[in-house]
């Protein structure tokens, strides 16, 4: 059983790009994470790690994709104590609120009583190779924050 369950939206690829490298730094410390789509999950098999990683873009006017709506509903019905987490969000810095899927997420997981491990990583569109290389380190703290080490 894996200790890391990441579970992301990304309707045009930029945010799974981000979930992809931050899993190939959670590989690297020895850790082979879960990668899922939100659509393909629930709330409550959250439950089930140490380590928790939510990945969405912003959609609307600073709101959650739609496909993270009855997920982030069901995470009042799950606790979170004892569990680290991270956020981390493609978005665009045009609209009002940049990356604000990103905010909600982590207050939610605070909420809940998730521990933060790193400020919610925002990238602005498609992710550039240094912002890449960026999520890749941070999987790599993610993972040894939960005490696992290469
Ligand atoms: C209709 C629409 C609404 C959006 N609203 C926001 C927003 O409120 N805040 C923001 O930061 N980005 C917003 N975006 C930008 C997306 O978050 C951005 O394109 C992101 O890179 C998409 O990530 P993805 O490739 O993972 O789907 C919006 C995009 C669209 C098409």
């Amino acid at each position: 059983m894996s200790k890391i369950i990441i579970v992301y939206a990304s309707m045009s690829g930029n945010t799974e790009e981000l979930a992809e490298a931050i899993a190939a730094g959670i590989q690297e410390a020895g850790i082979e994470p879960v990668l899922k789509n939100v659509m393909d999950t629930n709330a409550s098999e959250l439950e089930k790690y140490e380590g928790v990683l939510l990945g969405a873009y912003t959609w609307g006017d600073g709101d959650l994709p739609d496909e993270f709506e009855d997920f982030y509903d069901d995470m009042d019905d799950i606790n979170l104590d004892g569990r680290k987490f991270g956020v981390f969000g493609s978005a665009d810095s045009s609209y009002t609120y940049f990356g604000k899927a990103v905010d909600t997420l982590e207050e939610k997981l605070a909420e809940i009583g998730g521990e933060k491990v790193f400020d919610g990583f925002k990238v602005e569109l498609n992710p550039s190779k240094d912002e890449k290389q960026q999520c890749h380190e941070l999987g790599l703290k993610f993972a040894t924050a939960l005490g696992v080490s290469a």
